[in-house]
């Protein structure tokens, strides 16, 4: 008997972190080995996502998932059972042709994500190691650079102010868990900074663990985590630098983007030109969607301009889709690239999808989602595709630190490198 091959697949309304419905699902196979996962969920999501199934109406005032639930019960436990977990790719091909079949109103993103990790899953339970081994295959597993949010603004806080994440990545760390250490202290610190600024509301942390402040300006925000870091005993710069995750495409609209918390309308141009300013005054380190996810001429634009001094990723830009990480890699459009693997809805596809950007030299950012769950495996899949670096949110929420932990828990334990500033 091949004690492989998937027997059932059960899925279930689970809650995710800010307390709205998503896909559960569990995949068990003829060996008795399971595979339990509930799928992310994002807030600022570009609108080039695989999309993910809502119900629409009153019911959880609209995020039920209910229709993505049964989507995985009638239309893809038929497809995979049968099926072995080992083989992915053809795995998750026939979950491809069944959403397909089915159509988008019956089957999600969500609903063939969950049976897509869920089937990973057993099939590492099944093998007695972890999923980040499997993903490696004989290559040694690479401890991903932490980025981690201290300021929040944009669509996980409220438009506190208007870019997205201003985070901490602590290149000079000499370990991962230093890194995190110092991460912490950072984040720790600048509750302080902020309240010395008069934001008693700094105990307030936004969907991702950051701080979401009303500051007077964005740039505001990266002197504060500046003064954080000093704070907390290290040198900006040498020992810890600030990434921004501007996700732009919130504050764009017809042509221009809105700075609401500045009363300020720029171009494409002159927003170039801010990012640029900031990069003269302070150690940033990376860019995250500092422009719209169609803007391909501004993409294009600061590329050539700021390319040789930070990192320019692609989240909305790309989505996680091979097509537009191709058509980036061609028009040299950013050359770093955000990995969720939601926004595709396959694992062996988002695999592809890094395994293109790194062969183009792009960096690769594996990254978790705004509604999270306490599921660790987004920690496996920046391990074993040795991604670099990771962004799953702040020290400060426990969907976070699970991740955190399993990363921990990775150097402590397994045979590791240490990615270090890559
Ligand atoms: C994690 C992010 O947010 P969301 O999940 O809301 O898209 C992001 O924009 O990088
Ligand atoms: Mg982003």
């Amino acid at each position: 008997m091949i004690r492989s091959r998937i027997e059932q697949v059960q899925a279930w309304e689970a809650l995710d972190s800010r307390g709205r419905p998503t896909v559960a699902a569990r995949v068990r196979l003829t060996g008795g080995a399971t595979g339990t996962t509930r799928v992310p969920s994002g807030a600022s999501a570009g609108s080039h996502e695989a999309r993910e199934l809502r119900d629409g109406g009153d019911r959880y005032q609209g995020y039920g998932v209910r229709t993505a639930v049964a989507g995985v019960i009638e239309a893809l436990e038929p497809a995979v059972r049968g099926l072995d977990a080992n083989d992915q790719a053809t795995v998750d091909a026939a979950i491809e042709q069944a959403a397909a079949d089915a159509g988008p109103d019956r089957v999600g993103a969500n609903s063939t994500l969950a049976v897509s990790i869920a089937t990973a899953l057993a099939a590492a339970d099944q093998e007695g190691v972890d999923l980040a081994c499997r993903l490696a295959g004989d290559g040694p597993l690479l401890l991903p650079m932490p980025m981690i949010n201290i300021v929040s603004g944009g669509a996980h806080a409220g438009s506190a102010i208007d870019l997205q994440d201003f985070l901490v990545v602590p290149h000079g760390a000499a370990s991962f868990a230093e890194a995190i250490a110092w991460a912490q202290a950072v984040r720790q610190r600048a509750v302080e900074v902020a309240r010395r600024r008069g934001f008693e509301e700094a105990v307030l942390v936004a969907d991702e663990g950051g701080l979401g402040l009303r500051l007077e300006s964005n740039e505001a925000a990266i002197g504060l985590v500046i003064e954080a870091i000093e704070a907390a005993g290290l040198t900006p710069g040498e020992q810890a630098s600030v990434a921004i995750d501007a996700a732009a495409t919130e504050f764009y609209a017809e042509g221009a983007y809105r700075l609401a918390a500045e009363d300020r309308v720029l171009t494409a141009e002159e927003l170039i030109t801010e990012y640029a300013g900031w990069l003269d005054r302070y150690p940033i380190v990376s860019i995250e969607d500092p422009l719209a996810e169609d803007d391909w001429a501004g993409w294009q634009t600061i590329t050539a301009r700021l390319g040789g001094h930070c990192d320019l990723i692609g989240d909305d830009l790309f989505v996680t889709q091979r097509d537009r990480l191709d058509r980036g890699i061609a028009e040299r459009s950013a050359n770093a690239i955000l990995i969720k693997v939601n926004q595709n809805g396959l694992l062996s596809r988002t695999q592809d999808v890094i395994t293109a950007a790194q062969r183009a030299g792009f960096r690769t950012v594996v990254s978790a989602r705004s509604g999270e769950t306490e599921d660790a495996w987004v920690a496996d899949l920046a391990v074993g595709w040795r991604a670099g670096q990771i962004k799953v949110g702040s020290t400060h929420r426990s969907e976070r630190t699970a991740k955190w932990n399993r990363l921990l828990e990775f150097e402590a334990t397994a045979d590791t490198e240490w990615a270090g500033w890559p």
